[in-house]
């Protein structure tokens, strides 16, 4: 199946798959997005290349109409997360993630106001399963009900979507409703290599268990082949009901 290749209108297959820019340089990055070329829409800036001109390079992707979501995964007391969202805000980017503890996503919602920002909440790492969140101090609790239960105060508290693993949408739309987003990382083609993730599954089950959006990183970035990566899985997403 051949891809579309101009950038689309709004609702275009292509901004479901969001692209992971793993990389350590902005050349390195430049030179994967140059190869995906009209097949990536939607990339994600996480804290490697963020802390290595990231944020540059962000403004200059958003200059080429593509959407950028900076991973910054922010937690801190209110008044720095909230003047922290203010600043990110003037960058023009679409996403920001914030970790799911009520006063930083109530400090968020205070600073994306006014501006296009949509501000995503983590609620469990896709790293973590059961174990590790007692490794982490928590009582035993399977990680999907803390999932649920920060998905809930992120709704409450007017966050525009929630991190999670596929695992765990259909739980977390129940919880959500239709208006929120849930963009899920974790995700792995068959026979893809899980490296650290723990709650994987594939493209095609992340979109049918109600992700509006797929973050995927490893998998493309690294590929011999990164725009054959990225048509393979939009291939295999269109056409499946989110
Ligand atoms: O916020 C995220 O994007 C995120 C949350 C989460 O729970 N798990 C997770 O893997 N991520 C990010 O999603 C990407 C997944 O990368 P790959 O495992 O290489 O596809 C990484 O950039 C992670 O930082």
């Amino acid at each position: 199946m051949s891809l579309p290749t101009n950038p689309g209108p709004a609702g275009d297959i292509r901004d479901k798959l969001i692209i992971g820019l793993d990389l350590p340089s902005v050349e390195e990055a430049r030179a994967v997005v140059d190869r995906i070329g009209e097949a990536g829409t939607f990339y994600k800036i996480g804290y490697q290349l963020a802390y290595a001109g990231g944020f540059a390079f962000a403004q200059e992707l958003i200059g080429q109409g593509k959407k950028v979501f900076l991973d910054l995964k922010l937690h801190d007391i209110g008044n720095t997360v909230e003047e922290g969202v203010r600043s990110v805000a003037r960058l023009g980017a679409t996403f920001l993630t914030v970790h799911a503890y009520p006063q930083t996503m109530r400090a968020a919602v205070v600073g994306k106001a006014g501006s296009s920002l949509k501000i995503l909440a983590v609620t469990v790492l896709t790293s973590y399963d059961d174990n590790d969140l007692v490794e982490a101090g928590y009582a035993p609790v399977p990680a999907a009900d803390l999932v649920a239960r920060r998905a809930g105060q992120a709704r409450d508290l007017g966050i525009d979507g929630i991190v999670c693993a596929a695992t765990e949408a259909e739980r977390v739309r129940a919880v959500v409703g239709s208006d929120r987003l849930i963009v899920t990382p974790g995700i792995r083609p068959s026979g893809a290599d899980a490296g650290d993730q723990k709650r994987v599954v594939t493209p095609a089950e992340g979109i049918r268990l109600g992700a509006d959006h797929l973050v995927v990183a490893r998998p493309i970035v690294k590929a011999a082949d990164p725009r054959a990566a990225v048509e393979a899985i939009v291939r295999e997403i269109s056409g499946i009901e989110a």
